[in-house]
């Protein structure tokens, strides 16, 4: 990370953000009037029916697309700057590793790109194997390993270098339920130790509300944000919570929320 990122700065601040992509059929407006900020250390998930622009706000935030208007800003700097620093690691719903590498090879790229010496490198790539469980598996190939397992891969190599912040779009959603509580759990612990903020795409509202300080509701046509719901669990979060009356409660804020995106656009036929 270059000396000029401070953790003072908001992980991620979105004024005003909006983004049209123009299609053979007229232009689509993706998002609109986004405002939100995520504080250093905050995990922020991002939930609403498809099309409502979480992938869009994620993809502006890591600087895949330009935003068309209003202003993003990671720790303090323009997206772009953030993305030449490495500022942030990234898990999408595609695994997208590089076949022709092992896993470990994979796992420990970032270390690559950031100079890290062999000795550390090989250190950090076990451990990181070791919490995703593929420490068995750190010699195969990518098209040696199931899909979940390929995931787990892309989410050890996103925390490889200990970033300030994740972005990741449901990278969970194709893991088994048991494996996806496991990482969850883990995501948790990780985020909290390295003091890393997280955006967090998912269609799960029993994950967002395990996972996040706040859950951001989003609505589509345009995509745009209609709730913010704040959890309040603090960094403790073990099975014991996903049975606690506060944790039910805050699933069903999210869903009332989501409801009402739904009542909505129902009432906009
Ligand atoms: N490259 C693109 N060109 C044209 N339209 C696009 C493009 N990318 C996204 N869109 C449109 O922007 C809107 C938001 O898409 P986006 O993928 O961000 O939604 P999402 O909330 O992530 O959906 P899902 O939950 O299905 O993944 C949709 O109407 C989509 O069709």
């Amino acid at each position: 990370m270059s000396p000029a990122t401070t953790t003072s700065a908001a992980a991620v601040r979105a004024t005003g953000v909006g983004k049209v992509f123009p299609t053979k059929a007229g232009e689509v407006v993706a998002l609109t009037g986004v405002e939100l900020e995520v504080r250093a250390g905050e995990f922020v998930s991002l939930i609403g029916p498809s099309g409502c622009g979480k992938s869009t706000l994620l993809r502006l935030i890591a600087d895949l697309d330009p935003a068309s208007s209003g202003e993003l800003s990671i720790f303090g700097k323009p997206a772009a700057q953030a993305r030449v620093d490495q500022d942030y690691g990234i898990a999408f719903q595609q695994a997208g590793l590089l076949p022709w590498r092992t896993v470990a090879s994979n796992i420990g790229l970032p270390l690559e790109l950031h100079k890290v010496g062999r000795a550390e490198r090989t250190a950090r790539v076990a451990e990181l194997a070791e919490l995703v469980g593929l420490t068995e598996f750190v010699d195969r190939y990518p098209d040696q390993l199931s899909g979940g397992m390929q995931q787990r891969v892309a989410i050890a190599r996103a925390l490889a270098s200990r970033p300030k912040l994740l972005l990741m779009d449901e990278p969970f959603g194709a893991l088994d339920e048991m494996t996806r509580e496991y990482l969850q759990s883990e995501l948790t612990r990780i985020a909290a130790e390295t003091e890393a903020a997280v955006v967090f795409v998912t269609h799960s509202i029993p994950e967002a509300v395990f996972l996040s300080d706040r859950v951001v509701v989003m609505s589509p046509r345009p995509g745009r944000i209609t709730d913010v719901i704040t959890t309040d669990f603090g960094h403790d979060r073990d099975d014991a919570l996903r049975e606690s009356p506060e944790y039910f409660e805050r699933v069903t804020a999210v869903r009332e929320a989501l409801h009402g995106v739904k009542v909505e656009r129902a009432n906009e036929r």
